[in-house]
């Protein structure tokens, strides 16, 4: 590991983060707490993970975070709580059939899931105060009850759905860098009431688990 000089001290570098949201908004309620790198690369999987796959290319990481608001399946996670994600799975990448859905995976392709630094969750939960479970990566949002029900019953570990993680955790994948998934919750995951997401309420969240995230990050990178 190289030492850099910092007042006459030799110290271990920084932990490089990169953090990508999909909108400015959450981009800004990240930034106001967190000085690392933070970019909104866009609504949806596809956008997400080329735009992470292009900050990848351009400069070394040693951690991507798949930031933002996100919807919460109640009572598990409710609006304002903070959700930091054991697993990233993409749930709707597969096949429906007349007997359910199948996910890619079991079609003999590529993989649905990928899983952040056990150690690393437990830390950021301890010290934010999150919940830590999956969170799934959907194209569509969930805009009934028949759905949210049927996503529980097919991933009954999910706290949290959201638009980019599973682009995000491709992209530091193919790059070798871990990934996280940190989402506040804006509104819970059911029947669509887009008047009713606590927009606010949620960055106001995210802006104050930022806010907790660096120390965390720097004794891992040193552990
Ligand atoms: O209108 C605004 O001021 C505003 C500010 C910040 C963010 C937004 C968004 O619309 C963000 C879209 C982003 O949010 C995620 N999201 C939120 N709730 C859900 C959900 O129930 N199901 C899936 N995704 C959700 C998602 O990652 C979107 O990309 C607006």
């Amino acid at each position: 590991m190289v030492l850099q000089a910092e007042e006459g001290r030799l110290t271990t570098p920084a932990v490089r983060v990169l953090v990508a949201t999909a909108v400015p908004a959450e981009r800004d309620a990240v930034a106001r707490a967190f000085t690392g790198d933070v970019l909104a690369v866009g609504v949806g999987p596809a956008r997400a993970a080329a735009g992470t796959a292009t900050a990848l290319a351009r400069a070394p990481y040693d951690l991507v975070v798949s930031a933002g608001i996100g919807g919460g399946f109640a009572p598990h996670a409710p609006v304002g709580s903070l959700v930091v994600a054991d697993e990233i799975t993409a749930a709707d990448l597969g096949a429906e059939t007349p007997e359910g859905f199948l996910p890619v995976t079991e079609l003999g392709f590529g993989t649905v899931t990928h899983r952040p630094p056990r150690s690393l969750v437990r830390a950021l939960a301890e010290a934010t105060g999150a919940r830590t479970g999956a969170v799934l990566t959907v194209s569509t949002v969930t805009g009934t009850a028949a759905r949210a029900t049927a996503l529980r019953e097919r991933h009954p570990t999910a706290l949290a759905e959201a638009m980019e993680g599973f682009g995000v955790a491709e992209a530091a994948a193919l790059h070798g860098v871990p990934v996280l998934e940190i989402r506040a919750v804006s509104n819970p995951v059911g029947p669509r009431d887009r008047a009713a997401w606590r927009i606010g309420e949620a960055l106001a969240a995210l802006t104050e688990g930022f806010g907790k995230l660096t120390p965390v990050l720097e004794s891992w990178k040193s552990a």
